[in-house]
């Protein structure tokens, strides 16, 4: 990135939360506004899935749709960096376009379930911070399903149900936050984001940079 003086690595952000809580808005607004600041820092990794598409998604943007035999094609032929059968779906991770993103210090932006996140922390530890998102109180989260209106009653009673599962995963993700107010929120993930960018172990060429200013310091009279 243009305007860092160290070569980094990318690294993989990780957001999970049950069902209405809130981590699509989270990422849409994280991923413009941090774009907004520097264009091509970090992009959605967008996931295959065999769940029907929402009015309010455009393919190839927020998922691509695959029919059950598309997706066990690409699962079969190890294309997918995970996946999982999340609320009666298919859901999965392309794997060459974060491999490519992570060695050109980009950042991709998961929003995987718990399943994933542990596949993706198994491989690739050191690349991955994964932040877990709650909501306020199980009323408001019922609330939020309701009012986006995408879901039949059904799918909005399952997801609910899964919801407890899912929570019950809080303890293997490195952040927690609660999802009250969403510029709040959004602030936060941007503030974990810059933070874990520093990490040493991100910083590929940081033993060449000390070298140098050691040498340079050591030769000043
Ligand atoms: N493991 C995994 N989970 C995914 C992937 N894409 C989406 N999910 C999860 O699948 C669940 C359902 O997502 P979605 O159908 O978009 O519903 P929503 O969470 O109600 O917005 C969420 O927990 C997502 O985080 C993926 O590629 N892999
Ligand atoms: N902090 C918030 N306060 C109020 N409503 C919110 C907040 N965050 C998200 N929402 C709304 O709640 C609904 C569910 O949010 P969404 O981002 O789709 O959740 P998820 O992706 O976790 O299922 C959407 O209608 C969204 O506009």
């Amino acid at each position: 990135m243009a305007d860092e003086a160290l070569k980094r690595r990318g690294m993989i952000l990780i957001l999970s939360s049950p069902s209405g809580a809130g981590k699509t808005s989270i990422s849409r607004a994280v991923l413009q506004e941090e774009n907004e600041q520097d264009a091509g820092s970090i992009h959605l990794s967008v996931s295959v899935t065999t769940r029907k598409r929402r009015s309010s998604e455009v393919e190839g943007v927020h998922y691509k749709f695959l029919s059950p035999r598309q997706f066990e094609s690409l699962r079969d032929h190890e294309d997918l960096l995970e996946w999982a059968e999340v609320h009666g779906n298919y859901y999965g991770t392309p794997r060459e376009p974060v491999e490519a993103a992570l060695a050109q210090g980009q950042d991709v932006l998961f929003d995987i379930d718990w399943q994933g996140t542990r596949q993706v922390l198994e491989k690739m530890r050191a690349d991955v911070v994964a932040v877990f998102i709650l909501p306020p109180s199980a009323a408001e989260q019922r609330t939020r399903l309701e009012r986006r209106a995408e879901d039949d009653g059904a799918v909005i009673k399952r997801r609910l149900a899964n919801a407890r599962d899912e929570i019950g995963h809080w303890e293997e993700y490195d952040y927690v936050l609660v999802n009250r107010d969403l510029n709040d929120s959004v602030a936060k993930v941007r503030a974990i984001l810059h933070a874990e960018r520093c990490r040493r172990v991100r910083l590929v060429d940081l033993p060449e940079f000390i070298e140098v200013l050691d040498r340079d310091l050591a030769g000043q009279p």
